[in-house]
């Protein structure tokens, strides 16, 4: 697998838009510790916030020891050295990005509800496959439904497989089950009443070992 060696597994934090820097940065000290992954996503931030944004979260990320992968925007990836980058339809290709950002760094792809897509991130160098939604979610406007059934078909990349969209600790069971290797959350832990004590509900969905 490019971008790791160890096989990550658990919390794939991705962060709320927030435009205040310093509360951002308040809300994910309180979650971080449970977090396999942290992806710093702001769809509504300018250039100059996202780039503040991220840079404060490289140095979090680098204390705590976790990876921070950055939403959409490989230049802003490489210019705060973050470990890597998650790519949509709309962003930039897996193999652009793997080729500037090196074979060490975690690129990432939305593959939704498509295994042809899958194919094709595998096939250029992605080090996981994200697929979604698999519930109703507020984060995104989402046309795309996944089922669990593409977790198990999607083994075969022998790469992590993440699940998103309405992940919370009572429905992420049967994805787990199914072979998610982490599962991608923004509302269910960042918009619970006890953000901390939703993280590691979520994080407690990964105790029983990974299925066959
Ligand atoms: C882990 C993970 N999976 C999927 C997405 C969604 O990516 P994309 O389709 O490009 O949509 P936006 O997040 O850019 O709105 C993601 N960000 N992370
Ligand atoms: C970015 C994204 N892509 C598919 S669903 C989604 C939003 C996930 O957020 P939530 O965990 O709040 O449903
Ligand atoms: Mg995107």
């Amino acid at each position: 697998m490019n971008g790791s060696s160890a096989a990550p597994r658990g919390l794939y934090l991705i962060t709320p838009d927030d435009p205040d820097t310093a509360r951002l940065l308040r809300r994910v000290d309180a979650v971080l510790g449970a977090a396999t992954w942290l992806q710093y996503r702001n769809k509504a931030a300018g250039a100059a916030l996202r780039r503040e944004q991220a840079l404060a979260l490289r140095a979090r990320c680098a204390a705590a020891g976790v990876p921070l992968i950055v939403n959409d925007d490989l230049a802003l990836a490489r210019a705060v050295a973050a470990d890597g980058v998650h790519l949509g339809e709309d962003d930039a290709d897996p193999a652009t990005a793997r080729q500037a950002l090196g074979a060490g760094a975690l690129v990432g792809v939305s593959c939704y509800d498509d295994l042809e897509r899958a194919a094709r991130a595998a096939a250029a160098g992605a080090s996981y496959l994200a697929f979604g939604a698999f519930h109703p979610t507020r984060s995104k406007i989402t046309t795309r439904r996944a089922d669990a059934r593409l977790l198990r078909a999607a083994a075969c990349w022998a790469l992590p497989r993440v699940a998103i969209g309405g992940v919370t600790a009572d429905n992420a069971a049967p994805l787990v089950a199914a072979g998610a290797d982490l599962v991608a959350v923004i509302g269910a832990v960042f918009d619970a009443p006890d953000p901390p004590a939703a993280a590691r509900a979520l994080r407690q969905c990964f105790d029983a070992p990974a299925p066959p």
